[in-house]
């Protein structure tokens, strides 16, 4: 009786809750927005960030800013916006213009090339060549099909006849733990943030023959695990997150000096609301910048205990270890 009782009470709960959440966003002026903006633009979150950027002395905006990395980018409102003003054209998913690939049976039939002959009289032979031919033909599927999700826009194959509509300048790199449908002038990759490797693969996308050492001008994170609703655990969760953007930052930030400019170097990132993470900026972000401040953009909902940090011009007093 009391598990009933209980299981109805959580029932009716989470039916008022998505009906709160549904009217929430029926109200909300930014989901409007994004419905009708002819950028048709894939989250709500990237007024955020043209709100942010325009309130700040337009960072994304400057000539020589052409290496920005989007941490925690799906499903990809923010790295659009950075193609756009990159010149990138059909970053839009209304007006995609990427070409779609060959199936993963035709893409593993053009890697394999011909047949070996095999010896019809040793039939025992036979079959067992047969099975490790077979195991190939699996490993080369994964390959293929990997490299089919790591899509690259940037590789003139990949765009073919439309190259000449997606054209733009610089390199952005984006990465999510969920996969990113392709934007035209954005290389994703869908991986955890927090593994080292994920960190060293983003670094090897950086690198270009203008950019040999793979450094960023802008790196953006506005990156969050899900809502636990324990509150300590979600602020340890900012907290982890906010460290390791910052030691990312540490090994692929382009100073200011670099740049010449004071506030060249920029780091955006999101928070949640604690003393912990104002403890954060005060020993971490600081002193390592010329400029930090505190951002609650209009787009953010007034409930949400989020927040942004935008530090601009890296003089970093910490040498990468
Ligand atoms: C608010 S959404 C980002 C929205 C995005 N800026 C946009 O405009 O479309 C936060 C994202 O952070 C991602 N995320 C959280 N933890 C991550 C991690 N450890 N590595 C990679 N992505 C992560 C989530 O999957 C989620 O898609």
């Amino acid at each position: 009786m009391a598990f009933r009782q209980s299981f109805i009470t959580l029932s009716q709960k989470s039916k008022s809750k998505s009906a709160s959440w549904a009217s929430r966003q029926i109200r909300d002026p930014y989901v409007k927005k994004r419905l009708v903006d002819p950028a048709a633009y894939r989250a709500r979150s990237a007024f955020k960030l043209l709100e942010i950027n325009s309130e700040s002395n337009g960072f994304l905006d400057y000539p020589d800013v052409s290496s920005v990395v989007d941490l925690g980018a799906a499903p990809g409102g923010w790295s659009q916006v950075v193609a756009e003003k990159f010149g990138w054209s059909g970053t839009t998913s209304s007006i995609m213009p990427l070409k779609r690939y060959a199936s993963w049976e035709e893409q593993a039939a053009a890697t394999e090339g011909p047949e070996p002959e095999t010896d019809p009289v040793d039939e025992e032979e036979s079959l067992k060549e047969k099975k490790i031919k077979k195991r190939v033909k699996l490993a080369r599927k994964k390959v293929v099909q990997q490299e089919l999700d790591h899509f690259d826009p940037l590789n003139i194959d990949d765009v073919e006849e439309n190259l000449s509509r997606v054209q733009g300048r610089g390199t952005i790199v984006a990465v999510d733990l969920l996969k990113i449908e392709p934007i035209p002038g954005v290389k994703t990759i869908q991986a955890d943030f927090l593994e080292h490797s994920t960190t060293l693969l983003l670094k090897d996308m950086l690198r270009t023959q203008v950019n040999p050492d793979g450094k960023a001008d802008v790196i953006l994170s506005d990156m969050a695990a899900n809502v636990s609703g324990n509150n300590i655990h979600d602020i340890q969760s900012s907290l982890e997150i906010c460290e390791a953007v910052f030691e990312f930052a540490r090994w692929n930030l382009r100073p200011a000096q670099e740049i010449g400019r004071r506030r060249g170097g920029v780091l955006l990132m999101k928070f949640f609301a604690h003393p912990l993470l104002e403890r954060f900026r005060d020993e971490r972000l600081k002193p390592n910048f010329n400029f930090v401040t505190y951002i609650k953009p209009d787009s953010s909902r007034a409930t949400s205990r989020e927040g942004y940090f935008l530090c601009q011009g890296w003089r970093p007093t910490v040498a990468a270890t």
